[in-house]
């Protein structure tokens, strides 16, 4: 009840004493992660007298520095974070929390960090749930994959990941529902990625070399910190393949067949070069698109398909061209489309639509997955 008392001490009109505390470690701060803190710390006292959940943000973190308050941050956080000693363990962290009995533990992972993915297995044997935007963990190794399920399970904790596929879009929630109540899921495929939706739902029909849309798909937050993940395609291999897993398939990504938009040249430049050097791209753009035939425009694609009662699917990202008249042809700004084909839906599939990408749409479906898990546990 201890952080209870503090919640009540800090908050006194924002609790009453029903009220649940839910203490969350968020590491990343940028884009994401800096919004989820805003939406956070601008409904907690509504929750908290709605809900009677009060989200206690005891920790955040960003790979240099680490920030702690046990009483939960404050508006103040960027300037104080930016005031702690570089160097930190993800363990102070699990520390912390043990120090100062903080119960209901989750640990959210807002980076977009191929290495912080190996603290996954330390956290939950430290007592936390975990949540992530993140797509690392769930499209490494299936071996990485199976033995974090396992360790979840031995420790009764749970992993949510809804941002993982359609950003803030009821994605993974709707497939998992369809799996677990029996549905066999024949094919899912649409437009996986956000910024490629934006890409090419403006170049195919705006006079604007491809290079300035491409700017403002990063400027609006669409991209991932790396534009090339978007651009090589490999974002949406990991979106495909998280679904896979999803239906309990055990591809490994290197067995995706993935269209790579990136010419060569620009491929093994850092992020900084390859950013001052966009315009480069557009020649090769130009090109895709003289060679369209009228009323047609530009879509990538993803597809899951194959007998998916078997081990493995045959999962493909790629490039067409469509009809401007089709579905896929009238797409706008940055919506991913996903059609789901299932047995009893037959030829009609299931259809989920919407902003595929952006802060603001992520965080909240970040903030979702924290509500989910509050309300459970
Ligand atoms: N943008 C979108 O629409 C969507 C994004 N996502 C996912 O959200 C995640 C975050 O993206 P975004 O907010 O744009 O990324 P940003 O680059 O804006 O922010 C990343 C944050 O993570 C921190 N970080 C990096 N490495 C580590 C580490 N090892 N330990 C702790 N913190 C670390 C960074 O700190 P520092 O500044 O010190 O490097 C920074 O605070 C990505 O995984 C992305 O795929 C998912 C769905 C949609
Ligand atoms: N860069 C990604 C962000 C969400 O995962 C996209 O554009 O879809």
């Amino acid at each position: 009840m201890e952080t209870l008392v503090q919640a009540l001490h800090k908050q006194p009109t924002a609790v009453n004493t029903e009220v649940k505390v839910i203490n969350l470690a968020l590491f990343g701060h940028g884009l994401v992660g800096g919004t989820l803190i805003s939406q956070i710390l601008e409904s907690q006292q509504n929750i908290a007298k709605r809900k009677g959940i009060y989200l206690n943000i005891f920790a955040v973190a960003n790979s240099k520095r680490l920030l702690l308050n046990e009483n939960g941050i404050s508006n103040q956080w960027l300037d104080q974070i930016s005031q702690q000693p570089e160097g930190y363990s993800v363990q102070q962290v699990i520390d912390f929390a043990k120090q100062h009995q903080l119960e209901n533990l989750i640990a959210v992972d807002n980076t977009a960090s191929t290495t912080f993915i190996n603290n996954y297995e330390l956290l939950v044997n430290g007592d936390f749930h975990l949540i992530s935007s993140n797509k690392i963990a769930n499209t490494i190794s299936f071996k990485f994959y199976q033995s974090l399920r396992e360790t979840l399970h031995k420790n009764n904790k749970e992993y949510l990941y809804e941002t993982n596929v359609g950003a803030g879009l009821p994605l993974i929630d709707t497939i998992k529902l369809l799996h677990l109540s029996g549905e066999n899921i024949t094919k899912i495929t649409g437009v996986f990625s956000g910024t490629l939706s934006y890409l090419f739902n403006n170049f195919s029909v705006e006079n604007q070399p491809f290079s300035a849309i491409l700017q403002q798909a990063i400027a609006n937050g669409y991209t991932e910190p790396d534009p090339r993940e978007d651009l090589s395609g490999n974002d949406v291999a990991r979106k495909l393949l998280v679904l896979a897993r999803e239906l309990e398939l055990e591809n490994e990504f290197d067995e995706i067949k993935i269209q790579n938009l990136i010419p060569e040249p620009l491929q093994a430049l850092s992020v900084t070069e390859f950013l001052n050097q966009t315009d480069k791209l557009d020649p090769y753009y130009q090109d895709l698109k003289n060679k369209l035939e009228p009323n047609h425009v530009l879509r990538y694609v993803g597809e899951l398909s194959g007998d998916l009662q078997q081990a493995k699917g045959i999962l493909e990202t790629k490039l067409i061209a469509v009809s401007a008249f089709t579905a896929l042809g009238q797409l706008k700004g940055s919506d991913s489309i996903f059609e789901i084909y299932t047995e009893s839906y037959g030829d009609n599939p299931i259809i989920i639509q919407g902003a595929g990408a952006g802060a603001k749409v992520t965080a909240r479906g970040v903030f979702g997955d924290i509500l989910r898990l509050a309300s459970k546990n």
